[in-house]
Formats: structure tokens, sequence, C-alpha cells
């Protein structure tokens, strides 16, 4: 397992780049500030580009310690209690993940499933399966900015398929969408 400890600066760039996202997002600047961040940007992908490593030596979505594991395509869940059965935790969408008039963009909510009933399905020494569907019903928005609270668990195992079940409510307390995936253990060799 590779060390958040060894790599906190690379956990804190990731931070910083989650941070970018959500300001460009939410920016509409003049024309020479727009110029002046891009070339901000050009110069991190310049200092980092020598840096390139496979994908086993990769770092992003490989610290497993961290909130959102050093990876800034999907929403970070802030973990208040785990399982190898079951999660409980927060959300807050930022300005990245705006669909329109204040709603969550309805690809970032699969985006964010994915990623943790896809976590819980291989945790607890099940091994790696992939995402064979995820079912996602939206049942009213959900929206950015605001503390969401997420809870997912296993429903079931049978044989080699393992269904994991989510769900988010907003600050009311009210429903916003829940979730089924079925994930499929991998036989070996399989990619
Ligand atoms: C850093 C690490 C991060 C990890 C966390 C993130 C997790 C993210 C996971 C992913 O996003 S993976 C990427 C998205 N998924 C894929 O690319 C999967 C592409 N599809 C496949 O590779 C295969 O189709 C799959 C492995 C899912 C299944 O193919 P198999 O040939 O291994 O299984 P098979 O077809 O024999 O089916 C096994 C069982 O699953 C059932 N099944 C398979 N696909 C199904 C489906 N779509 N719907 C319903 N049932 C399905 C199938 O009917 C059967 O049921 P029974 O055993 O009861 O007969």
């Amino acid at each position: 397992m590779k060390s958040a400890a060894e790599h906190r600066e690379f956990v804190d760039l990731v931070e910083a780049l989650r941070a970018a996202q959500d300001t460009i997002t939410g920016a509409s600047p003049p024309e020479d500030v727009a110029r002046k961040a891009r070339e901000g940007l050009e110069e991190v992908t310049r200092l980092l580009a020598p840096f390139t490593v496979s994908e086993a030596e990769q770092l992003a979505g490989y610290l497993i310690t961290e909130p959102g594991h050093a990876q800034a395509l999907a929403p970070v869940l802030h973990v208040d209690e785990s399982s190898t059965e079951h999660v409980r935790g927060r959300l807050v969408l930022g300005r990245y993940y705006l669909g329109g008039n204040g709603a969550a963009h309805g690809g970032s909510i699969p985006l964010f499933f994915d990623d943790v009933l896809g976590r819980l399905a291989n945790d607890g020494g099940r091994g790696t399966s992939r995402t064979a569907y995820l079912h996602v019903n939206y049942r009213k928005i959900t929206p950015v900015g605001q503390e969401l609270r997420v809870e997912a668990h296993v429903d079931r195992v049978e044989g080699r398929k393992r269904f994991v079940v989510g769900t988010i409510h907003d600050p009311e307390g009210d429903l916003t969408v829940d979730a089924e995936g079925l994930f499929v253990a991998l036989r070996p060799g399989q990619p």
C-alpha cells in the first residue's frame, strides 16, 4: 500500500487541483487574468511531465488513507464510520460539479457512486471486481455547496456478483439519490 505520509506534498497538490477546478469553474475573469492563470497551469504541466510514471507506480487514486485518495476526478467522501460492509460519511460537491440551477451535474453522481460502491465491493478481502452496472435513481436535486449525508453498504454477494447500494440525503434529510451497483469479481487473468 502506498503511504500518504510519504507523499504529503502530492496529497496537498491534488487538494490544490480540486480548489483550482472549483475556482476556474466559478470564475469569469478578465482576459489578462485568464491568460496568466493558463500560463500558471502550463507551468505545472511542464514541471510534472518529466515525472510521469507507469500505472503501477501512480499515486493518484492509490493513497487510500486520504479522503478522495489523492485523485481529483471523483467527488470526495469524508468518511465518518466504515467497516468492510458499510460506509457512512459526508459529501460537499464543489462548484466543479455544478450542472445547473444549483443542482449537481447528473454525471457526477454515478462517478461518485462508482468509486464509493466499487471500493466497498472490493473491500474485506473480496478482491478485485469491475462494475457490471450502476443504477442511479435521482429522487430530488442534489445541491452543490451543501453538506450531504452518504450511506452505502454491501447488500448481498452471490458467487462472483456483489450487489452494493448507497444513498445521498440533503441537509433537510430528504433522499436525493439512491443507487445500486453490480460488481463482478474478476477471474484470474481477467483485465
Ligand atoms: C484504484 C482502485 C480503484 C477501485 C475502486 C473503483 C472501482 C471502479 C470500478 C470500475 O469502474 S471498473 C470500470 C467500469 N467497468 C468495466 O469496464 C467493466 C467492463 N465489463 C467487464 O469487464 C465484464 O463484462 C464483467 C467483468 C463486468 C463481467 O464479465 P465476466 O465475463 O467476468 O462475467 P460473466 O459474463 O460470466 O457474468 C458473471 C455473472 O454476472 C452477471 N452479469 C454480468 N454483467 C451483468 C450486467 N451488466 N447486468 C446483470 N448481470 C450481469 C452474469 O449474468 C453472470 O451471472 P450468473 O453468474 O448468475 O450467471
